[in-house]
């Protein structure tokens, strides 16, 4: 190498920098912790170059950011500085072209930009900055730098060319540096991710809907879900009452706390009360063991008191004193049991007449219409239609591994015209049994219920006679019935003001799967 001096003086090139070579491959050869940290090889550049600091910049190519991976002579304050795009500055072009840059004097350089704010002179002597590409396979996976004072002994190709050695010792240990922040920044950006997806998974995105309806909806959840206000849900049936409950405890600082549900009509009456507030040993002919209520278990979160209307009211009275006072007895027990706990009721009856006759104390229904949410009706807000629609097809394709891809524009017609009885909930039934019918991942109109399909797209119009037009509309009446009852077979029989014997003969005239009503 010293043949290659074209200055003489004893700070040319020569052996020096030939032992400097030969230690950092023996240390290459030898350790296997440099993969892991390459500082000790630019602490011997700087020392053997009498340089001022060195450092080696990675660059990204996920995101095209080139930055400073191992440094020797800087603080970790500066080495964070140290991120470039490609083509800024001097390491930005350098990655950019694969060329080595020289910068003889870095004071007077509108190239240096001087990101890791460190000195541009040293004791007044001016600074050099050379810069060569790390090359593996003819791509650039980073660059070496080196800051040393500037010496008019050595030309510029000599540094480059001694840099450039000592970058292809380490070329594969910065490629494998190269690889595993990729990676890191991949899984970094995974992560990101998924956070963003766990937080867009709040209440928004479990509530699907964007018409005006739904988002005035949201903004009273959000607002009364930091109050510890009792809570109101009021809807038809299947619109999502459910999912508001959920997000107002979600959305509360009791999130990490339980969230207690109770289907007040699903519990026969005998057993409403010791569900409800628990019950001693002994209370009862087969409490053979005390047993903590849903209000106790609740304690610090939220209780959801569903069906709120169908609670006999002896239980009513009983309520109201947990409303009031926070504090009930187990059955059988004497003792007061203090609970902090936060109530969200829904029903979809009209309270105001069970009040009128005499079935829904008046008292109690002040105090749950603290603040009343009103849910609507999928009628209401029809243009959350398609939205929903997506929704249902992605849960489904999860749920079952399947790959339905669209639903034609008249199947999606045929949907906003429909008035939805069975709200919401009706409409994902119709969605399950549309992906499960559809034979070429597409959801097509004939993959519908005959239910929703207009006397167009049946093109039977009035030729089907009175007698067709009144089995339809009495076939789509038992369909609304059973949606709105959930299948309920004898309530839906109530609400249709025909007996039981009656309905069952027609669900079976009509082919009407009453099980797929049941929820
Ligand atoms: N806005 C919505 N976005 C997504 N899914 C919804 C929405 N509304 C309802 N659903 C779905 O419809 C079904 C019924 O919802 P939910 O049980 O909350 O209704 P509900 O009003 O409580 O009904 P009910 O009064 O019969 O108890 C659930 O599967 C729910 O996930």
């Amino acid at each position: 190498m010293h043949a290659h001096c074209k200055k003489g003086g004893g700070e040319c090139y020569g052996l020096k920098e030939m032992t400097l070579l030969f230690e950092i491959s023996q240390r290459l050869i030898s350790s296997k912790e440099l993969k892991n940290d390459l500082s000790p090889i630019l602490r011997m550049l700087v020392e053997y170059l009498g340089a001022e600091r060195s450092f080696l910049t990675i660059f990204n190519r996920n995101n095209s950011n080139i930055y400073i991976e191992a440094a020797y002579g800087m603080s970790q304050k500066q080495k964070m500085l140290g991120k470039y795009r490609l083509g800024e500055g001097v390491i930005g072009k350098v990655v950019e072209l694969g060329q080595p840059i020289v910068i003889q004097e870095i004071s007077k350089s509108n190239l240096f930009l001087n990101k890791t704010r460190s000195e541009l002179n040293k004791e007044g002597r001016e600074l050099s900055f050379i810069c060569i590409p790390v090359v593996v396979q003819n791509k650039t996976t980073g660059a070496l730098s080196v800051v040393r004072p500037f010496n008019p002994h050595i030309t510029y190709e000599e540094d480059i060319h001694l840099l450039s050695i000592v970058g292809s010792l380490i070329a594969k240990t910065v490629k494998l540096r190269q690889e595993k922040a990729e990676e890191l920044e991949q899984l970094k950006q995974k992560n990101q991710e998924l956070e963003s997806e766990v937080k867009a998974n709040n209440f928004t995105t479990n509530i699907i809907g964007n018409s005006s309806k739904m988002r005035d909806l949201f903004s009273l959840i959000e607002m009364v879900a930091r109050t510890n206000s009792t809570v109101l849900v009021r809807g038809e049936s299947g619109i999502g009452k459910e999912l508001v409950a959920d997000a107002i405890h979600s959305e509360s600082n009791r999130k990490n706390k339980k969230m207690v549900k109770v289907n007040c009509s699903a519990l026969p009456d005998s057993l409403i009360e010791s569900e409800l507030f628990g019950h001693e040993k002994g209370a009862f002919t087969g409490a053979d063991q005390m047993r903590k209520g849903r209000f106790e278990m609740a304690h610090g979160g939220t209780i959801f008191l569903d069906e709120i209307g169908d609670l006999p009211l002896s239980t009513q009275v009983k309520l109201l004193r947990v409303i009031q006072e926070r504090a009930f007895e187990r059955l059988g027990g004497s003792d007061t049991i203090k609970i902090d706990v936060r109530i969200v009721c829904a029903t979809n009856c009209n309270l105001e007449k069970l009040i009128e006759e005499g079935r829904f104390r008046e008292d109690l229904f002040y105090r749950i219409n603290v603040f009343p949410i009103f849910v609507p009706s999928l009628r209401e807000r029809r243009n959350d239609i398609p939205l929903l629609v997506d929704h249902f097809i992605h849960k489904f394709n999860r749920k079952n591994n399947a790959a339905i891809k669209r639903i034609t524009t008249s199947a999606i017609d045929m949907l906003m015209v429909y008035p939805w009885p069975g709200n919401v909930r009706e409409l994902e039934n119709v969605i399950e049994r549309a992906c499960i019918l559809a034979r070429d991942n597409v959801i097509h109109s004939h993959n519908l219920p005959p239910t929703l399909q207009t006397a167009d797209s049946t093109a039977t119009g009035t030729q089907e006679g009175m007698t067709g037009v009144l089995e339809r509309l009495e076939r789509q009446l038992i369909i609304e019935g059973l949606t709105s009852t959930k299948g309920n077979i004898s309530k839906a029989a109530d609400r249709l003001k025909i007996t039981e014997r009656k309905l069952g003969t027609r669900i079976k005239k009509y082919r009407i799967e009453a099980w797929r009503y049941k929820v």
